[in-house]
């Protein structure tokens, strides 16, 4: 089948590639024509484990091309799947600016009966709205369209298996031959199939990423407890894990969920529930967990030594191991809190990271802040004269720095970790001062 995927981010390149990789040939379709052309010499615009490969495979074959043209994007197949971003209004709502001007583009082009795949999340109600404003737009009778929400749910880093591997494929719609079709763009894939309305299937996606979300605050509030009582939070979930009713998967304590999905997905979900008047009290206090685990983190480290005029080396900024996203980054937020408790110095170690400039800044600090921060990339030196180093994601490298050496070149040897990714009796005969969150120290 032809496809265009509309959108050539996270989701759409995934996607793109991955349809190809299933037989189909595909346009990719981004108004950023910088990241077009890079996608069109192979190169990713970002970084996503094992998709590089794929990218360059389809290439070659011919069955994927990146376009920033919107005519021949649009008309040259019936099945529109649309990927573009959906971020946070400043009232937590989701912005769908990006949305509508895909269905503009949409109108203008059309050339014959389509059906619109909707792949970004959208608020409850959106594919219902998209519908209601392409029949406006369009001459329906001489162009028939069908809209089919087919929400994703693929994770960052592990984004090809999530994607050759679905849990479920949802469909939400109201044309049964619309539906079809889509089926059979994944006739290849194991997957089990969800058909619903619109609403239930936009709720679908929605209501899973709050639960995983509930599922990471419960376990950070039950840490905080844990830890003042010298309970380990890693034993406490594999023990809770051991029950399928409740599963180990995304029970990991650290300093909170960040990324472009969670946060915003709960702000939606809140958003909705305050317009229609329905109180979502769990998901308000996972958002509230969820903002002050750095605090909780933070006042843990100055429980142990006074932040003022350290120098402090910081491990990781992208919002979890391998990807190089940094939005919504609990180690950005660290580094932005750090600044402002007036530290002297940071060091940033990332993989992904080689200058100031690649650090996605959400304060917007000063130059006199960001002077204080400096990118480190050379293992030898990173550690030396620091008063504690901070671990905030867990990209698998950090387990082989040389944390023997580092301890000697230290100015104190206190190792945070805010994702309970090092093993502290290794850390502590390595000459450490470790601490975890809710590692079972004893009070
Ligand atoms: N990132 C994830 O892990 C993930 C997983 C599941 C669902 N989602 C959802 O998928 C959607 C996309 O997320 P993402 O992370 O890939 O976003 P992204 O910001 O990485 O990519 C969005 C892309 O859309 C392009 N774009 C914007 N307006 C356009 C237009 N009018 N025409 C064509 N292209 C346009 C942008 O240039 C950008 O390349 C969001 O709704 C998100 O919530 C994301
Ligand atoms: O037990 C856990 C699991 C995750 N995290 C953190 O939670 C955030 C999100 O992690 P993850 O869910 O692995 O990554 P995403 O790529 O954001 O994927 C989520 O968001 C996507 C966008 O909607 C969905 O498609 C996915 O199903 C959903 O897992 C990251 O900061 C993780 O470090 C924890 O703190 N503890």
């Amino acid at each position: 089948m032809k496809i265009t995927v509309i959108g050539s981010g996270y989701v759409g390149t995934t996607t793109a590639i991955v349809l190809a990789e299933l037989g189909h040939d595909v346009i990719g379709y981004d108004i950023d024509s910088c990241k077009v052309d890079k996608l069109n010499e192979g190169k990713l615009p970002f970084i996503e484990p094992g998709l590089d490969e794929l990218l360059t495979k389809q290439l070659k074959a011919g069955r994927i091309v990146f376009t920033s043209n919107s005519q021949p994007a649009i008309m040259s197949s019936e099945i529109l799947m649309i990927s573009v971003g959906t971020p946070s209004n400043l009232n937590g709502g989701a912005d769908l600016t990006y949305v509508g001007k895909v269905l503009d583009a949409i109108a203008m082009h059309i050339n014959e009966p389509k059906i619109i795949v909707t792949k970004s999340t959208v608020p409850v109600g959106t594919n219902r709205w998209m519908k209601r404003q392409l029949e406006e737009k369009i001459d329906t009778n001489k162009y028939p369209i069908e809209v089919i929400s087919n929400p994703e749910f693929l994770r960052e880093g592990v984004a090809l298996h999530d994607s050759l591997n679905p849990s479920r494929t949802v469909l939400g719609g109201e044309n049964s031959a619309a539906i079809e079709k889509v089926k059979q763009l994944y006739a290849t894939l194991e997957t089990t199939y969800f058909i619903c309305n619109y609403e239930t299937a936009e709720m679908i996606k929605y209501a899973s990423n709050g639960f995983l979300a509930t599922k990471i605050s419960f376990i950070n509030e039950i840490a905080r407890l844990a830890d003042k009582v010298g309970a380990d939070i890693i034993g406490v979930a594999r023990g809770m894990g051991l029950d399928p009713r409740i599963s180990p998967h995304h029970l990991y304590a650290g300093i909170g969920y960040g990324g472009s999905c969670f946060p915003k997905d709960v702000d939606e979900l809140l958003h909705l529930a305050q317009q229609k008047d329905a109180n979502l009290s769990i998901l308000k206090q996972v958002k509230h967990i969820n903002d002050t685990q750095i605090d909780w983190f933070i006042q843990k480290i100055e429980s142990q030594m006074n932040l003022g005029g350290k120098r402090v080396l910081v491990l990781g900024v992208t919002f979890k191991e391998d990807t190089d996203d940094q939005r919504e980054s609990p180690g950005i937020r660290i580094i932005e809190r750090l600044l402002v408790k007036g530290v002297e110095e940071i060091r940033v170690m990332d993989p992904t990271v080689t200058t100031l400039e690649q650090m996605y800044w959400t304060k917007g600090f000063d130059d006199s802040g960001k002077q204080r921060v400096k990118i480190v990339t050379e293992q030898d030196e990173a550690a030396t004269g620091v008063h504690m180093v901070l671990l905030t994601t867990p990209w698998p490298q950090f387990t082989n720095y040389p944390w023997k050496k580092w301890a000697n070149k230290v100015e104190s040897a206190y190792i945070f970790d805010g994702r309970n990714y090092l093993n502290p009796q290794e850390m502590r005969s390595n000459g450490w001062h470790y601490i975890g969150v809710a590692r079972g120290e004893q009070k």
